[in-house]
């Protein structure tokens, strides 16, 4: 039985097919040339898995569900499934699987490095010497070890970052959907923001924690991490708490808009470290990534139960169309 596979992510085809390679005969891959809605509304009624997109530009909305009567599995080959509309496609009966902790580590040493580089001023150092200058004490470096580092969001990549900061002499404390069992304070999120030297943004975004954290509320002085979703952050309150002096720095991995348009202000403001989304890129978690991916689609087309399912449909992926398929 061979499934039509629809595939997004932004490898080329031929590694695509490479990867895909183990599954052989059982599936016909196509892969949209263009990358747009349009594109991807035109594909799916003949799709039966959706290989996601790594963009978040051809998200599965409503609308999309819609469009794909033959739909019986989707893999997302990343940790957020922001836009995919997860109860539209349980409505359906079909289940969406992500790729759940590949990346922890590499996130979280991401964190941690941003937290370092941004308390020991290191960007303020390099400039400096490039421009010339040798600055001894008026960069203001701080050692993080000692700090109060609040982490919001306890999913793996904020359990990474507890131990590392934990192992680095930090004072941690987290706020997440419900406590937990772990060697760390537990805070109100209104609490969290307001006593943490540093504050580590690793929550997933959906409707509720969209613009959950204002960098206004954060301590004079204090640093910002991001790493989750630009969306979690007030990025306009972000933007004036910089201009203002009132942060003392900020690292993000992620932004409202991917790529950062030409003439966003987060480009020109002062004490930020920017980095195109690349947290969780390491060679090592691209390639359990990857094999992530192939054991869960792997699964779905034997029928078996497939890992990382999110909206709670049964984790086996049923032939839904058979009857009256050419
Ligand atoms: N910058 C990068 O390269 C990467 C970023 N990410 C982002 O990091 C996020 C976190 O990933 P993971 O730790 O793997 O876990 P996750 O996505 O499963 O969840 C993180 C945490 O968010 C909490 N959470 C979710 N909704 C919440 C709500 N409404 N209120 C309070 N807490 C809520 C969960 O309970 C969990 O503790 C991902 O959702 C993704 O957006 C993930 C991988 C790479
Ligand atoms: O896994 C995730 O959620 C990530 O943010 C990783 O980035 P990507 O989706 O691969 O651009």
């Amino acid at each position: 039985m061979t499934w039509r596979v629809l595939a997004l992510p932004p490898l080329p085809e031929e590694a695509l097919r490479h990867l895909l390679g183990p599954l052989g005969g059982r599936v016909d891959v196509s892969v949209p040339a263009a990358r747009d809605r349009a594109a991807l509304l035109a594909a799916l009624p003949e799709a039966e898995i959706v290989v996601g997109d790594w963009s978040g530009a051809l998200v599965l909305d409503a609308e999309a569900v819609a469009a794909a009567p033959r739909l019986a599995f989707v893999q997302q080959p990343s940790v957020g499934v922001d836009g995919h509309d997860l109860d539209a496609l349980a409505a359906a009966g079909v289940p969406l699987a992500n790729t759940a902790g590949v990346s922890a580590v590499a996130v979280a040493e991401w964190c941690f490095a941003a937290a370092l580089a941004l308390s020991r001023r290191l960007l303020d150092a390099d400039a400096a010497v490039r421009a010339g200058g040798w600055p001894q004490l008026d960069l203001g470096p701080r050692e993080l070890s000692g700090s109060r580092v609040g982490i919001v969001g306890y999913g793996p990549i904020g359990e990474a970052c507890a131990r590392m900061f934990a192992g680095h002499g930090c004072e941690v404390s987290y706020w997440t959907r419900r406590p937990r069992e772990v060697p760390y304070t537990y805070r109100e999120l209104p609490e969290l923001v307001a006593a943490s030297d540093v504050l580590v943004a690793v929550v997933a975004l959906s409707e509720e924690t969209w613009g959950l954290i204002d960098p206004s509320r954060m301590p004079a002085g204090s640093l910002l991490v991001n790493a989750a979703r630009g969306g979690v952050v007030d990025q306009a309150a972000l933007v004036s708490a910089l201009e203002s002096g009132h942060l003392g720095g900020a690292a993000l991995d992620v932004f409202d808009t991917e790529p950062l348009p030409p003439g966003d202000p987060l480009r020109d403001s002062p004490r930020v470290l920017l980095s195109p989304h690349v947290a969780g890129v390491t060679s090592q978690s691209t390639g359990r990534l990857l094999r992530r991916v192939l054991d869960n689609l792997e699964a779905a087309v034997e029928g078996r139960p497939v890992a990382d399912v999110l909206n709670g449909v049964e984790p086996v992926v049923r032939r839904r169309l058979a009857d009256g398929r050419a």
